[in-house]
């Protein structure tokens, strides 16, 4: 027994260790601690639970056998009565262990133990001011360290067994219909269960076996409880997670927001100003390289300016010369008439070379061209799309008309050219004219498409500004070759600044291809990824779709589009 009371009467100061283990060493009827011999000696009944050899002393013998205190099953017992039931040889085992523990337990309660016996914010029942940290379990009171001290410090109270507050025993329930029976099963039925009034669910053996819940499904209360704890430390250890990860992305966040606005080290600039200063550089090579083009572009207007004025005081200076000496032919002519005859004769070779010098002055001024006969102010003055200028009335660009034999490529440039559709022949060779639209003047070479005359379609891409692939969309069959000729083209190095004008030919023949069957079957977003590329449905002998067409190219060349200019 004086073993028992070492072991369950330890100081507040010591580790928490045996303690923590200690309702399981505890007999569940006397609420003792067992002992390794005498009265406490744990001993095992038939249906698996532990009972301390006096409890079991004091149970009735019913047919030479003990009922079980919990369950009620018997346990028969021989001539040599409880002395001969077979004791707890496991428990024995872990109460030598823990015994052995704590006598070596040189060991005190931490401060971080104590702290998280303060945290359960549990008064003192001595002293409401201060915080309990232990609990008696013979006064059955809460206490701080020091009244625990203070109240227990006679010799027979300073044996009372003190827990720390979070291993105090857990109240055994009442029965709601037998107050003075212990609540030891639960029932399992839906009804019970869920009974919002009324006695609920629990009950004592009374009630299991004769009373309102005789037949019904049944726990043990411990077990349930144990079931439901642990349910709820699964949903700890589930929030415990979340809560992890939200701190992480908490702390990613913080990062972030950090690297956002001060970088990673000390004076470094965080992504916000990298962005800013990438914004500011970009613009600010914009303004430079604007600068400098509208210096070129200043340039080319300047010079265009003074040979302009140049070639018009120029001409300027000769007609003047011309009219001043034209003046003076005509002055020497009427003197000339006014002479008497001989006079008139001696002068006539002198008067003749005046009069073939002016004519020949008259031819030269009827040579003169319209822009210097009727000179114009205007400079027409029209931007490409990289900002470089463009002095004059037309803006060029050079275009190659390829695609598949009889895919209507002749057809297209003499509708454009002369707003006829007529029956070509097969081109062999090439055609070049120059179609003038608003600003522009294309000069388009028109490529024979037959399949021998294709390797002579490299010979016409250099300095080529777009390519028309002419499709005729109304031949299924040859849309494949039609693809693969284009494939080529695409990956020409001659071709790569090359705009694309997709023509989609012959969109008057009934049961066509359609726009967005050729751009899926042609994976035009795929195969002209990183060009300026277009796709038009036309057909060259309506015309209808042609100068649609016409108009994206110029969008290509010129910056404003000829809309804007024209
Ligand atoms: N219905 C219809 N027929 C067209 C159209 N365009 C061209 N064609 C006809 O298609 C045939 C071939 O036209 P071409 O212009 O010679 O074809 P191409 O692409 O120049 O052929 P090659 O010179 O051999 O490369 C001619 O009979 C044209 O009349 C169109 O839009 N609709
Ligand atoms: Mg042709």
């Amino acid at each position: 027994m004086a073993e028992v009371e070492s072991f369950s009467s330890y100081s507040f100061t010591r580790q928490p260790k045996i303690n923590s283990k200690s309702n399981v060493l505890e007999c569940r009827v006397c609420e003792d601690v067992f002992g390794l011999q005498g009265d406490k000696v744990p001993r095992l009944l038939y249906c698996g639970h532990t009972v301390c050899h006096a409890c079991l002393l004091r149970l009735p013998l019913r047919e030479n056998a003990v009922q079980c205190p919990f369950d009620r099953q018997p346990t028969p017992v021989g001539n040599a009565g409880v002395w001969g039931l077979k004791k707890n040889f496991a428990l024995l085992e872990l109460l030598e262990r823990l015994q052995y523990n704590h006598e070596r337990g040189s060991a005190y309660f931490s401060a971080e133990f104590l702290e998280k016996e303060r945290q359960l914010s549990v008064q003192c029942d001595e002293n409401e001011q201060h915080i309990a940290v232990l609990y008696c379990t013979v006064c059955m009171s809460h206490l701080c360290e020091e009244c625990s001290e203070l109240t227990h410090a006679t010799r027979t109270l300073a044996r009372h067994r003190r827990v720390p507050l979070s291993d105090k025993p857990r109240e055994k329930p009442k029965c709601p219909s037998h107050p003075s029976h212990v609540a030891e099963f639960t029932c399992l039925e839906d009804d019970c269960q869920t009974l919002q009034s009324g006695p609920g669910p629990i009950m004592c053996f009374i009630c299991k076996d004769y009373g309102r819940h005789k037949n019904h499904k049944h726990a043990l209360v411990e077990a349930e409880a144990e079931n439901i704890r642990v349910s709820v430390i699964n949903a700890v250890q589930h929030m415990r997670k979340f809560m992890e990860d939200m701190s992480e992305t908490v702390h990613k966040l913080e990062q972030v927001v950090q690297q956002l606005e001060s970088g990673e080290g000390e004076g470094e600039p965080g992504t916000a100003d990298l962005a800013r200063i990438r914004v500011r550089t970009y613009f600010q090579h914009l303004r430079e390289t604007l600068q400098l083009q509208e210096a070129a572009a200043m340039t080319a207007v300047d010079t265009h300016i003074r040979e302009r004025l140049c070639s018009l005081r120029q001409l300027q200076e000769d007609l003047a010369a011309s009219l001043s000496q034209v003046a003076g032919v005509c002055v020497q002519c009427e003197q000339t008439i006014q002479q008497d005859d001989a006079r008139v004769l001696m002068l006539s070779r002198e008067i003749k070379e005046a009069l073939s010098t002016i004519e020949k002055q008259q031819q030269q001024y009827t040579e003169l061209s319209p822009e210097q006969l009727q000179p114009d102010p205007c400079i027409p003055i029209t931007f490409t799309k990289d900002n470089r200028v463009h002095i004059g009335p037309k803006i060029e660009m050079r275009v190659v008309t390829l695609g598949l034999d009889g895919a209507g490529k002749t057809s297209i440039l003499f509708k454009l050219k002369q707003n006829e559709f007529m029956t070509m022949i097969p081109t062999i060779g090439f055609n070049v004219e120059t179609v003038e639209y608003k600003n522009l003047k294309f000069t388009i070479w028109d490529v024979g498409g037959q399949h021998k005359l294709r390797p002579l379609w490299k010979h016409y891409y250099l300095n080529t500004q777009a390519v028309v692939f002419v499709i005729d969309s109304s031949n299924r069959e040859r849309l494949p070759e039609a693809h693969s000729e284009l494939a080529k083209l695409m990956s020409e190095k001659e071709l790569k600044d090359a705009s694309l004008l997709i023509f989609a030919n012959k969109q008057d023949i009934p049961s066509c291809a359609t726009i967005e069957e050729l751009t899926e079957q042609f994976t035009l977003y795929k195969l002209c990824c990183g060009r300026s590329w277009h796709i038009q449905a036309c057909d060259a002998q309506s015309g209808t779709g042609l100068h649609d067409g016409l108009d994206w190219l110029s969008r290509q060349l010129v910056a404003a589009g000829v809309h804007d200019i024209s």
